[in-house]
């Protein structure tokens, strides 16, 4: 294998991560390949929301580095090397590498479902319109939406419009899509209709995948690789099989037990 392909697509290393006094991360460290599908499990407060946002920029760390696909996000490079903190024009370049799917979806409500999906290739990427809405009709149908394409939010269920939010992020073909509960917000017979979309992409696509999810079935099915999160940590980390069939440490059993995997 060349040494560009053994590179992980996201690297922390070494992350610290601190609310005023309370350090979630210490030194923390998690690779994911290209490709790869993982999923990570824990209690609530684990960490899990905290690691896939500060990948989303939307959290700043204060230790350590954090690379996609091999460039630092959190250190910008100059042009005649060393580094700067990274500005926003730098972050916002990076942001659009990763895709993320949020456990509200957030659309826009005055646009269609289609204009949703095109609106980032159209303004960030400066796709030509046919261009995009060619893009964004292929996503919509898809994720099973294409007869929905002038359908504005409020016309769709809460499954249809996350979705639309998947195809959104989809459209900005990112390095890395990230999933932060997709289905926590959804009633129950909605749940299903999404985890189904986002299975289907892990099977059928090469996209890297980081989904944080409390849904230990479609974990089970979905990933090639389960973490197990406590208290900011990766105390377990493995094939589904394992984790949930042989899993090593007693606070996983415990969580398995008390989650009812
Ligand atoms: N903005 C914040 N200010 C202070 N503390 C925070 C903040 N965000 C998260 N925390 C704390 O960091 C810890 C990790 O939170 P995080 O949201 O990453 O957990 P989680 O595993 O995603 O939980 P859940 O499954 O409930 O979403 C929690 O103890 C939380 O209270």
């Amino acid at each position: 294998m060349s040494q560009e392909m053994s590179q992980p697509i996201v690297q922390f290393q070494s992350v610290d991560k601190r609310f005023g006094d309370f350090e979630i991360l210490k030194g923390f460290d998690f690779n994911i390949q290209r490709g790869e599908k993982v999923v990570i499990i824990g209690a609530s407060g684990s960490g899990k929301s905290t690691v896939l946002r500060i990948l989303m920029t939307l959290e700043r760390i204060q230790g350590g580095e954090v690379y996609i696909d091999g460039t630092p996000l959190w250190h910008e490079p100059l042009p005649g090397g060393g580094s700067k903190p990274a500005g926003e024009r730098y972050l916002h370049r990076m942001r659009t590498q990763v895709g993320m799917v949020f456990q509200h979806f957030n659309l826009f409500p005055h646009m269609t479902a289609l204009r949703n999906v095109i609106e980032a290739p159209l303004r960030v990427l400066k796709l030509p319109r046919a261009e995009a809405e060619a893009r964004g009709r292929a996503l919509l149908e898809r994720v099973g939406l294409g007869d929905k394409l002038t359908a504005f939010p409020a016309q769709l269920s809460g499954g249809q419009q996350q979705r639309v939010a998947i195809a959104r992020a989809l459209a900005m073909q990112p390095k890395v899509m990230l999933f932060d509960e997709p289905t926590s917000a959804l009633d129950p017979e909605m749940i299903g209709e999404v985890l189904g979309v986002i299975r289907e992409l892990a099977e059928e696509s090469d996209l890297t995948m980081l989904i944080a999810t409390h849904e230990m079935r479609f974990a089970r099915e979905a990933a090639d690789r389960v973490c197990f999160f406590d208290q900011g940590r990766i105390l377990e980390d493995g094939p589904p099989s394992q984790i949930f069939g042989e899993p090593r440490e007693a606070r996983t059993r415990e969580f398995l037990a008390r989650v009812d995997a």
